[in-house]
């Protein structure tokens, strides 16, 4: 589903910060599959998973997504990729405020140009499917963490994305609401999708639902010295 092919990330090339921060990571993600991305703080797992999600380019290297090389596709092209692949959820949600759950949901959909009755109607039965119906129309910043979190998870699967990307997910979560992500998570692999996760978290990594677990250290995959 998606392959990497020696991918190297240098930040600040030429300059005296210059950082390398992925030194020739060789890797394939199956479809359907759930991998979790772990290793130290600072080994390269958020710059990894921005390039897979076509959120920044590597500085060498391939991205083949279903065989397609994206790696040197214009700008245009890998926003659509983005939109249309993949469902983001983030460390620090990015919900908006001052608008409600229903609206945060709906807003990635809006550059698809879906009309409002169904688009709404999906978005609702979502929240629905994550427990949420009644916080629906609730401004985000009267959810707790955890139903912020859940609003999170539904708008990253507005799109119905193929690949799911979550950044250290249960980070803010406690044992009982991070199981409940794993349900989600078991959810998302029977529906058909792909799951990528950097995780620390023990409960993630060790979880009966994952396929792989891949582990960096400083920019490489740890046992690969090539
Ligand atoms: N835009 C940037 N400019 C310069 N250096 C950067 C940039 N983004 C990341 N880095 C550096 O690249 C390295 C890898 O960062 P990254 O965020 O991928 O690590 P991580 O494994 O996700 O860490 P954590 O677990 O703490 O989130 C770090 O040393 C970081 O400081």
């Amino acid at each position: 589903m998606i392959e990497l092919v020696d991918i190297r990330k240098v930040f600040n090339s030429g300059k005296p910060s210059e950082y390398s921060a992925l030194n020739g990571i060789s890797l394939n993600l199956g479809s359907n599959k759930v991998t979790v991305l772990t290793g130290p703080s600072g080994s390269g797992k958020t710059t990894l998973l921005s390039i897979i999600g076509c959120m920044s380019r590597p500085t060498s290297g391939r991205v083949r997504l279903s065989g397609r090389e994206i790696t040197s596709l214009p700008e245009r092209f890998l926003t659509e990729i983005r939109r249309k692949t993949f469902g983001f959820i983030f460390q620090q949600h990015n919900l908006i405020k001052g608008i409600t759950a229903l609206e945060n949901v709906m807003l990635p959909a809006y550059p698809l140009g879906e009309r409002h009755g169904p688009l709404k109607e999906r978005a609702t039965h979502l929240l629905g499917r994550l427990g949420l119906s009644h916080k629906a129309q609730s401004r985000i910043e009267w959810l707790s963490g955890g139903e912020a979190q859940r609003v999170a998870i539904v708008r990253a699967l507005i799109n119905d994305p193929s690949v799911i990307i979550a950044d250290e997910p249960t980070a803010h979560l406690d044992t009982q609401l991070s199981h409940r992500f794993l349900d989600i998570v078991e959810r998302f692999k029977s529906d058909g999708k792909t799951v990528l996760i950097t995780s620390h978290d023990p409960l993630v990594y060790k979880a009966g639902v994952v396929d792989e677990v891949v582990h960096l250290r400083d920019g490489r995959l740890e046992g690969d010295t090539s």
